[in-house]
């Protein structure tokens, strides 16, 4: 690895789903990592194949020679963590630093199946003495496959400032990056970002359906919902301007909108509603952590 960031880094991803896959296209389109192994049962996707910087591999004692990777992202389901990370342990050394991605899963559980750390203070010092695995505990979301991800971040004492630098710019690669001290953030972290496109495409659901229901063709009703959610994202993603304020600008006094929000916004709108949905996911991120 060179020293500058994650420029040349060599990867192993474990699990090549949805999200290690999203996290993976990225990395490969900004050019980040010279060398990446892959383990994944269902084998590399399409895109992947090919690739002369990917390979595909049975499992961490399947690497090629050589190859000590400087980061292990783990991006399998949560509910085989457990099962899949005993055969990780042999990497576990000072160089190499696990990047979870998964939801739940706390830094306690990946230290306790990774080894422990001895100490417990200075984490320079343990990482450099080889006790324990550095570990970064992190929430992306899938629009990482397109640069445009949010991730937040968590990381153990052991890991490095080196190694806190060559995560963030990992991440940074496929979109924004917030670090965190509090771990438990991650819970409604996960439940607003990390699972917050799919109530973004949900709503592009339900604006089609219902222009269906005043009278559009459905190909029609889907492409105007579609056009328009990602137009008002992308127009926050450029404007300084916040939301409420962007919601204004479309807002005629007594005009369309006006008319429409009249309902949305009824009684307390639809705030009880997510309300309740981030809370519920919250709830299920603590309790995939048990
Ligand atoms: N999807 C999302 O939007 C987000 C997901 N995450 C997290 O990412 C992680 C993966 O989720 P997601 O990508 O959605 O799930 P997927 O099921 O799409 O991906 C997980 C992949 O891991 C593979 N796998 C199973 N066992 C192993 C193993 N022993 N070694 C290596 N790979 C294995 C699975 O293969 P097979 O299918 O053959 O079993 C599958 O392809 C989860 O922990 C989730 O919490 C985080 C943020 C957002
Ligand atoms: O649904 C899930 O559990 C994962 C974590 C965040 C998004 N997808």
């Amino acid at each position: 690895m060179t020293q500058s960031g994650a420029q040349g880094c060599t990867l192993l991803l474990a699990g090549c789903g949805k999200m290690g896959g999203a996290m993976l296209d990225g990395w490969l389109k900004a050019g980040i990592a010279s060398s990446v192994a892959v383990v994944e049962p269902s084998g590399l996707p399409e895109s992947l194949r090919g690739n002369p910087a990917v390979v595909l591999v049975s499992g961490p004692d399947a690497l090629p020679a050589g190859f000590a990777p400087d980061v292990v992202v783990l991006a399998v389901k949560p509910q085989v963590m457990d099962t899949v990370l005993p055969a990780y342990r042999a990497l576990v050394r000072p160089g190499t630093v696990f990047l979870s991605v998964a939801a739940g899963k706390t830094i306690a559980s990946f230290e306790s199946a990774l080894g422990e750390s001895a100490l417990g203070e200075s984490a320079l010092g343990k990482s450099a003495l080889g006790e324990g695995a550095a570990i970064v505990r992190s929430m992306p979301n899938t629009p990482a496959a397109i640069g445009r991800g949010m991730t937040v971040a968590v990381g153990n004492p052991v890991v490095t400032e080196a190694q806190k630098a060559l995560c963030d710019s990992l991440l940074r690669a496929v979109g924004d990056v917030a670090w965190v001290e509090d771990e438990s953030l991650l819970d409604p972290v996960t439940a607003v970002s990390g699972s917050g496109p799919a109530y973004v495409f949900l709503m592009v659901e339900a604006m089609a359906k219902a222009g269906e229901a005043a009278g559009l063709p459905a190909e029609l009703a889907m492409r105007l919902a579609r056009a328009t959610v990602a137009g008002a994202g992308e127009l926050l993603h450029q404007s300084p301007t916040d939301a409420a304020d962007l919601r204004k600008a479309v807002t005629s006094p007594n005009g369309t909108t006006q008319a429409a929000l009249d309902v949305l916004m009824a009684g307390d709108g639809i705030q009880p509603l997510l309300d309740r949905a981030v809370a519920a996911a919250a709830r299920r991120s603590r309790e995939l952590a048990k």
